[in-house]
């Protein structure tokens, strides 16, 4: 299977503290990690062990201060900023509250259309027709592609993010907790949206959750993190049938019934 995603060895220190005292601790302090195409890898951990920052190093949002991050063969060090910038179009990132940053002046079309502009992709016809297409693939009605993000409800603004990170093709999507904030009906609609997509294209995924059954239910992989190191990795089957850590079981056992 073609590898998209491979972390090896990274890790990311952040100081931490008051100007007097102030240290360097580490986020991550070395997690190896690979994701396939048309694969989801969920990410796991209690707030704080580094699901995020991982995530962040994944897209190349943030630098890794060790390790290395390679994307379809290619390590993201070793690439100038002029070179990044095209290059960053096969790594997008979803994230919680996506739909805050959409820009509330612009029409359902605008956003659509702007991944497009940004990279000076097609002509002003291709766009609009490209902007239509990616509607109607996240299941959004074209009818409502003159509207502003506030005519939209919660679950339909996500789905317009994921249209928007969806537009330049990419190989690799990290989703950090893209339905935490959406209610529990609405959560189900937007995981078969991730999944209905995911098999559409063959994205490979990195999925960061809290929620263990958003994770059983969207993941073919596994991996658990524990204070910015990755204690476990596994199928689906095994992390959630038989875990080896007991750290993995104590993050079963606080999970509301799956
Ligand atoms: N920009 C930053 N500056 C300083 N410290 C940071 C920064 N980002 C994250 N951290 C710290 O790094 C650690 C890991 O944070 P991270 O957000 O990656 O964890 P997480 O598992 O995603 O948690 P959560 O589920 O709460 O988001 C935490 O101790 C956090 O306080």
């Amino acid at each position: 299977m073609d590898l998209v995603l491979d972390l090896d060895g990274v890790g990311k220190d952040f100081s931490a503290g008051p100007f007097f005292a102030r240290r360097r601790t580490a986020a991550v302090t070395e997690v190896s990690l690979r994701v396939h195409a048309g694969r989801t890898v969920g990410l796991v951990g209690e707030s704080g062990s580094g699901k995020s920052t991982l995530g962040r190093m994944a897209v190349g949002l943030l630098t890794p201060d060790r390790g290395r991050v390679t994307v379809h063969g290619q390590p993201l060090s070793s690439l100038t900023p002029k070179k990044m910038r095209p290059f960053r179009r096969t790594m997008q990132m979803v994230f919680q509250d996506s739909s805050n940053s959409l820009n509330p002046r612009m029409t359902l079309e605008d956003l659509l259309v702007e991944p497009f502009r940004a990279q000076d992709l097609h002509t002003r016809a291709e766009r609009r027709h490209r902007a239509a297409a990616l509607a109607d693939e996240v299941g959004l009605a074209r009818s409502g592609l003159a509207r502003l993000p506030h005519e939209f409800s919660g679950g339909q603004r996500q789905r317009i993010s994921i249209a928007r990170a969806l537009a330049l093709e990419p190989d690799l999507l990290v989703a950090d907790e893209p339905v935490s904030a959406l209610d529990v009906s609405v959560q189900a609609q937007i995981l078969n949206l991730f999944k209905d997509i995911q098999q559409a294209r063959g994205f490979a995924m990195l999925f960061v959750s809290h929620d263990m059954a958003v994770v059983e239910f969207i993941s073919d992989q596994v991996a658990v993190m524990r204070a910015g190191s990755l204690v476990e990795f596994g199928s689906r089957d095994e992390i959630f049938d038989s875990p080896r850590e007991p750290y993995t079981r104590t993050l079963l056992d606080a999970a509301p019934s799956l």
